[in-house]
C-alpha cells in the first residue's frame, strides 16, 4: 500500500477495516470490491451466490497485490448459519442482497418481499446484537410517486420542485394501491428502512441507510441469452443495451414518458467510500445518492442510447429506433410506475460534501463502449445460430 496516510473529511486517519459485503457478486457490490481492492487497504468478506462479476479480483493466477485482502464466501443468506459468525468477524456489514428488476415485482411479489424484508432481518439483527456497524442499501424507489403526479396535469403547481424534489427527511412515501403489486419491493424496503431506524433509536446501532437513484454503468444486470435467461427482463439499461447489440428498436413503456435522473456508478461509489471512512458523519443518516443534472424521460434516454450506440459501434441506426408498448404487455398485471425522481443532495452534501460529476451522455459513452465490447460478437454468434436452426 502507498505509505502516504490516508485521512478522512476531518483530517484524522483512517484505520484498515474488514467488511462484510453481502450481495458483493453484484452490479454494485463488484464495482465497490473493485475500488476497495485497488485503492483502500481495507479486507472484504465478500458474501453472495454468485461471483462471476468479481471473478477478475478472485482469481489468483492474476496474483493481484490484493489476494489476501478480498475473501469469496459462496452463501445464500436464507440459511446459512454462516452468516453471523462473518458478520462478527467484520467492523462494518454492509448489505447489496436484493432482488430488484421492476419485472420481478409484480410477477413475484412474495419473493420480492422476502428477498428486500425478510431476509435482511438477521442481517440487521446480528449487527445490532454484535455492536457493528450496518451500511444498508435501500431504494429512491420509497419515495414511490411525487406529490405532483396527483395534481391536475395542467396545474401550475406541477413546476415547483416543492411538489417534486425528493428530501429524505421530508417527503412523503407515496405508493399505489395493493394490486398495484409493483410497490411490493418499495414497500419492503421502505419498512426495513424503518426496522433499522428504529434499532438505531432504541439500541442504539450505528447504521447509514443509501437511497440510489438509478445507478448505472459497466456490468449492470445481465444480456438475455448471453449471460443471463433468454426470457429475463433485466433494467432499462441493459434492455435497451440488448435492443441495440440485437438492432431491435428500443421498447418504450406506455409512451417512455417517466423522467430519472441515471448517475455513473463510479462517481455514486465515491459516495459510498465517503460513508465508509467516515463514520461519524455518515452514522444515523440516510442518504440519497443521485445526480439531479442528469434527469431525462426514458424516451430521451432511448434517443440519447440509439445516438451514443452508432458512434461506439459504427453501426447505422435503426429506421425505426423506438417502439411503443404498454406496460401490461410489458411486466404484466400489476406494473405500475414513479413518474418523476429528481434527489435533494442538501444532506449528502453537507455531511460528506459529495457531488457526482459525470454527464449522462459521458456516462453512455463509457458504458455503451463496455456493452458493444463485451457483447457484440456474442450477439452475433447467438443470432447467427438462431437463424441456422430456425
Ligand atoms: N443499481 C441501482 O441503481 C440501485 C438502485 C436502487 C437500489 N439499489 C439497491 O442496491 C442493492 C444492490 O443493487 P445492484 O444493482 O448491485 O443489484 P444486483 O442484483 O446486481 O446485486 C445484488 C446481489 O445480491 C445477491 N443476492 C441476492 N439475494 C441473495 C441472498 N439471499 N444471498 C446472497 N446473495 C444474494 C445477488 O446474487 C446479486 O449478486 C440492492 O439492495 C438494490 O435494491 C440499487
Ligand atoms: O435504479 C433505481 O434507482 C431503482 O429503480 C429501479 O426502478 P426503475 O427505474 O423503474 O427501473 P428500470 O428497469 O431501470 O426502468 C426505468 C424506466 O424505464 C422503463 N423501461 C424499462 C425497460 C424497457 O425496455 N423499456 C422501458 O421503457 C420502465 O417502465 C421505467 O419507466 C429498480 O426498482 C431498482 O433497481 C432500483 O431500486
Amino acid at each position: 500500500m502507498a505509505s502516504v496516510a490516508r485521512v478522512d473529511l476531518d483530517g484524522n486517519p483512517i484505520k484498515p477495516i474488514t467488511i462484510c459485503m453481502i450481495g458483493a457478486g453484484g452490479f454494485i457490490g463488484s464495482h465497490l470490491c473493485e475500488k476497495l481492492m485497488s485503492e483502500t487497504p481495507h479486507k472484504v468478506l465478500a458474501l453472495d451466490v454468485y461471483n462471476d462479476k468479481i471473478k477478475h479480483l478472485l482469481e489468483p493466477e492474476n496474483a493481484h497485490p490484493w489476494s489476501d485482502r478480498i475473501q469469496f464466501h459462496r452463501l445464500n443468506i436464507k440459511q446459512d448459519s454462516r452468516l453471523e459468525g462473518l458478520i462478527k468477524m467484520a467492523d462494518l456489514t454492509i448489505n447489496l442482497a436484493a432482488i430488484c428488476t421492476p419485472a420481478d415485482y409484480n410477477t413475484r411479489p412474495l419473493d420480492t418481499i422476502y428477498s428486500n424484508f425478510i431476509d435482511a432481518l438477521p442481517v440487521v439483527k446480528y449487527c445490532s446484537e454484535n455492536n457493528k456497524r450496518l451500511i444498508h442499501f435501500s431504494t429512491c424507489e420509497v419515495y414511490g410517486k411525487t406529490i405532483g403526479s396527483y395534481l391536475p396535469k395542467d396545474s401550475p403547481l406541477r413546476q415547483d420542485p416543492a411538489y417534486y424534489v425528493l428530501k429524505e427527511d421530508e417527503s412523503p412515501c407515496i405508493f399505489g394501491s395493493i394490486e398495484k403489486q409493483r410497490w411490493s419491493y418499495a414497500c419492503a424496503k421502505q419498512l426495513i428502512e424503518r426496522l433499522i431506524y428504529a434499532e438505531g433509536a432504541e439500541n442504539g446501532l450505528e447504521f447509514t441507510i443509501v437511497r440510489p437513484f438509478n445507478w448505472i454503468g459497466p456490468r449492470m444486470d445481465f444480456i438475455p441469452g448471453i449471460d443471463g435467461p433468454s426470457e429475463g427482463v433485466p433494467r432499462v439499461l441493459a434492455c435497451f443495451s440488448n435492443n441495440l447489440l440485437r438492432r431491435e428498436p428500443l421498447k418504450l413503456v406506455d409512451g417512455g414518458q417517466s423522467q430519472r435522473t441515471f448517475v455513473y456508478i463510479k462517481d455514486a461509489i465515491e459516495a459510498v467510500m465517503l460513508m465508509i471512512e467516515n463514520p461519524a458523519r455518515a452514522n444515523s443518516h440516510i442518504f440519497n445518492v443521485g445526480n439531479p443534472n442528469n434527469e431525462v424521460t426514458v424516451r430521451q434516454l432511448g434517443e440519447m442510447m440509439t445516438e451514443v450506440y452508432v458512434k461506439v459501434s459504427g453501426e447505422p441506426k435503426l429506421e425505426t429506433p423506438t417502439i411503443d408498448v404498454s406496460s401490461q404487455e410489458f411486466y404484466g398485471v400489476g406494473y405500475d410506475d414513479s413518474d418523476k425522481r429528481i434527489p435533494d443532495m442538501t444532506i449528502i452534501n453537507k455531511q460528506l460534501g459529495w457531488n457526482p460529476k459525470t454527464s449522462l451522455w459521458d456516462l453512455l459513452e463509457s458504458t455503451l463502449t463496455y456493452q458493444h465490447r463485451t457483447y457484440a460478437e456474442a450477439v452475433k454468434k447467438a443470432i447467427s445460430q438462431a437463424s441456422a436452426t430456425s
